[in-house]
This record gives C-alpha cells, sequence and structure tokens, in this order.
C-alpha cells in the first residue's frame, strides 16, 4: 500500500520528450572537476592527502584559512577551453559535465550573488561561458554540476539546531536558487543540472523546498534534464520516494560503482559516474592505487549501454588548465575505439538476451541490430549466443572487418559464432540481426 505524497515522484517510467531521448543517445560523456582543490592538488605542506582531491578542505592538516585564500593564486595559463571540447570529440563523449560551484562554494563563473568566483581571482574572467560555446561548437552538450554544499557561505546548514539556524538557511536558499536562475541565463543552452552535496538534514528535511525548486528550473528551461539526487520527499526519502518510485528524470546514485543486472536499475535510465583512479575528482599530484586502463573504461561503457544507461568518465585539469598525461593518453585510446565501435554504444541500450560470459549485447534503439561486446575472449574460440524463442538469428557480422562470423545452430534458439584466431588488444564488436517473429534465420536448418 503506497502513501500519500504531496514532494515524491511526479512521474512514473521513463521521459519520451525529444531532450531525454537524446540525452539517452550520448551514452558516453565526459565529467569534469576544476576548481581551487587543483592548486595544492592533493598535498600541503610537504603532506599527501590521501582523501579525494577536492574535498582536502577538509583534511585537519590543511587550515580553513589557507585554502578559502587559494583563490588569489587562481590563474590557469594553460587553460584552452578549445582544446579541451576537441579532445573530449576525439574521445568520442557526446555530453560533458562542468563542476561550476563544488562544495567549498568557490565559482568558476562570475556570479553576482557571491564575492567567491573566478572575477575575485587574478584570471577574473569567467571560466564557464567559453567552456559551453567550446563544447556546444564541436557538438557536446553541457550539463552543469552545482554543489547545494556550500562550505564558504556564511548561511549554509549541516542541519537547523536553532531559530536562527532556520532563518540563515532560509537565505542560503534564496542564494541558491538565485544562483541557478542566473547560471541558466547566462548558459542557456545547457542541457541539465548534475546536483551533488544533498545529503545533509537541512536539505533532506526539506522535501517541499527542493520539488518546488526542481519545478522552478523547468519552469524557467523546459526540457531541462535533472537527476534523482536533487529531491527529497518530506518523509526525506532520496533518489526513490517513500513508494519506490525514482524521482527526477534518471537513477543518479551510481557513483564509482555500476549496476551488474537489468533489475538492479528496473529499466529506469540511469547514468555511472567514474573517476580513473579508486577516488579522485579534483586534480591530485599522486595517484595511488589502481588507475584504469581504456579498455575497463570501454568495458564499464559496454556494461553501462548494456543496462539502458550512460558512462560519464571523470577528469581533473591541474591548476594550470591543463591535463596530466595519463588523462590524455586514455581520452585517446577510448576515442580511438569509438571511432570503430562508436554504432555499437550510440543510441545502445538494453537487448533483452539473456547474458553471456563473453561480454555485453547492446540493442541499437527498437530495431532488430543488436550488437555484441565482446569482453572476453573464450579458449574455445566459440561465443554462445541464446536468442528468445519467436526470434531468430538472420546474421552475425565483425563491425570492424565486415566480415560474416561463422555461425552454426546448436539447439532450438542457440547458436555457436567462431571468432578468428588472433590476438585482441582491445573488446571487438559483433553485429546480429534479430529478428522477432518466426521467419526462418539463414542459420536454421
Ligand atoms: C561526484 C562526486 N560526488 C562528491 C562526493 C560524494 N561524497 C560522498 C559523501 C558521502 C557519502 C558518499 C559519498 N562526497 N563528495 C565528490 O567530491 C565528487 O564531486
Amino acid at each position: 500500500d503506497t502513501v500519500s505524497l504531496q514532494h515524491g515522484a511526479h512521474r512514473s517510467g521513463n521521459r519520451t520528450d525529444a531532450d531525454m531521448e537524446r540525452w539517452r543517445s550520448h551514452r558516453l560523456g565526459q565529467f569534469i572537476h576544476w576548481g581551487l582543490y587543483a592548486i595544492p592538488g592533493g598535498e600541503w605542506n610537504g603532506k599527501v592527502y590521501n582523501g579525494a582531491a577536492e574535498w582536502i578542505r577538509s583534511w585537519k592538516e590543511m587550515p580553513h584559512e589557507a585554502y578559502d585564500n587559494l583563490y588569489k593564486q587562481f590563474n590557469p595559463a594553460g587553460y584552452n577551453p578549445q582544446q579541451w571540447a576537441r579532445q573530449a570529440k576525439d574521445m568520442g563523449a557526446r555530453y560533458m559535465i562542468i563542476t561550476t560551484k563544488h562544495h567549498d562554494g568557490f565559482c568558476l563563473w562570475p556570479s553576482k550573488y557571491s564575492k567567491y568566483t573566478v572575477a575575485s581571482t587574478p584570471w577574473k574572467k569567467d571560466i564557464i561561458g567559453p567552456m559551453v560555446e567550446a563544447y556546444n561548437k564541436e557538438g557536446i552538450d553541457v550539463v552543469l554540476y552545482f554543489s547545494i554544499i556550500d562550505w564558504n557561505h556564511p548561511d549554509w546548514r549541516t542541519s537547523l539546531k536553532t531559530k536562527e539556524d532556520t532563518v540563515a538557511y532560509g537565505r542560503f536558499k534564496v542564494f541558491v536558487k538565485n544562483q541557478l536562475k542566473e547560471l541558466l541565463t547566462k548558459y542557456p543552452t545547457v542541457k541539465g543540472f548534475w546536483f551533488d552535496g544533498t545529503w545533509d538534514e537541512s536539505w533532506k528535511t526539506d522535501g517541499a523546498f527542493s520539488d518546488e525548486l526542481e519545478q522552478y528550473l523547468q519552469s524557467l528551461h523546459p526540457g531541462l534534464i535533472i537527476g534523482s539526487r536533487l529531491r527529497a520527499d518530506e518523509k526525506g526519502a532520496r533518489h526513490f520516494d517513500s513508494n519506490g518510485r525514482l524521482m527526477g528524470d534518471y537513477e543518479q546514485g551510481w557513483e564509482r560503482k555500476l549496476p551488474e543486472k537489468i533489475e538492479d536499475v528496473h529499466h529506469n535510465d540511469w547514468e555511472g559516474v567514474m573517476t580513473i583512479p579508486e577516488n579522485q575528482w579534483g586534480y591530485h599530484a599522486r595517484w595511488t592505487g589502481h588507475i584504469k586502463t581504456a579498455n575497463e573504461l570501454i568495458e564499464m561503457l559496454a556494461r553501462s549501454a548494456s543496462l539502458g544507461g550512460n558512462f560519464v568518465i571523470n577528469f581533473g585539469p591541474k591548476a594550470d588548465g591543463t591535463y596530466r598525461a595519463e588523462e590524455q593518453q586514455l581520452a585517446a585510446q577510448i576515442g580511438q575505439w569509438m571511432k570503430t565501435n562508436g554504432a555499437a554504444i550510440y543510441g545502445g541500450g538494453y537487448a533483452g538476451l539473456e547474458k553471456q560470459d563473453w561480454g555485453y549485447y547492446i540493442r541499437k534503439g527498437n530495431t532488430d541490430t543488436v550488437y555484441m561486446v565482446v569482453c572476453n575472449i573464450p579458449v574455445s574460440g566459440y561465443l554462445r549466443v541464446k536468442i528468445p524463442p519467436q526470434q531468430s538469428l538472420q546474421s552475425a557480422t565483425g563491425l570492424e572487418s565486415g566480415q560474416p562470423i561463422p555461425t552454426t545452430q546448436t539447439g532450438r534458439n542457440e547458436y555457436l559464432l567462431q571468432l578468428e584466431n588472433k590476438k585482441y588488444d582491445a573488446p571487438v564488436v559483433i553485429q546480429l540481426e534479430v529478428k522477432k517473429g518466426k521467419e526462418r534465420g539463414e542459420f536454421e536448418k
């Protein structure tokens, strides 16, 4: 039995409008975390911070005053948004999410509602505007990351304990609304907001405001795409309301983790965001632990598309506005694979076939075309394919080679595809045509 909610989900099922169809077809995005935290880059006073670099202000070795004065050093001589956009284009990213303001409250745009912005730095100029323009010019959509948490603002509260807290936080909510309207007014081509920092009591207990804010933003900018992390319902439930229904336009909880099977995402739209090291979003001079390879990131991208979600890879530019070599190399390697195999990813979604060990099925929209992204090359040399009853396999072709894949039928709806015996240094894609209905396929006896 459901509870009656004023501020729970207002829609069940996925959005079907053109803006959402476009977002859904992107499949590969680029996240950029850039801000004052890139200046220390995870180190301070000769000590290394082993938390996430963009959280260094919360480190006991970093005096708040020292961090808050870093803005006096922000002067990224190497900042070249056209180069950034070119690199993203070459990687095959279709959208980009940029941190306009992270938890530290520093604004990368000259907001008239705050002094803590690029306008107060030696750089002086707007960072966001030229970036949006450069990315749009490359045909890449832009989504604005905005942190509700704002450690710099005197009226921000983690929880509301006193009357004074409530009055201050009321002023803070007006400030948030003003900044968001300002961002939509200054950058009208943006396609969405990516909200973060919404887990504190102060926000969680004010479901009405988060609901009104979402509706206000949609009224200013119809079609805006906002994930499930913004809202809370009136009982404090987040992402899914107290009736288990998804709030927002897509499930936005997949941060540094991905779903395993379709039941994990219930056929909802969703997006996974991923760091290249274990847990660094902003620039950290010393990456430690496992650094993901291009093939690992490509497999995560294929897994995401196969489960009907988008996959966003994070980059953390240096304080001078240039990218570290590892990130440049990964972007190029992924782009190389996407140039040949992007057809299997863009516009791809859940295929409805039984997953096999060799990798992932991705269906091209609602067509009969199903791609196989083979990540695990079988020692046997054979790839097992099971087609649902009432459907039949019409053809199997190597996407890059364009050559037919030798295929034998081994059961009612089972086939073995023979993989060419060679060295594979990246996932390989096979294109299947799978017909619904009983038309007999060429492989069927
Ligand atoms: C997208 C990523 N979200 C931010 C984050 C996530 N978290 C967090 C906070 C509490 C529990 C789990 C994760 N803290 N900060 C990271 O700083 C980065 O911006």
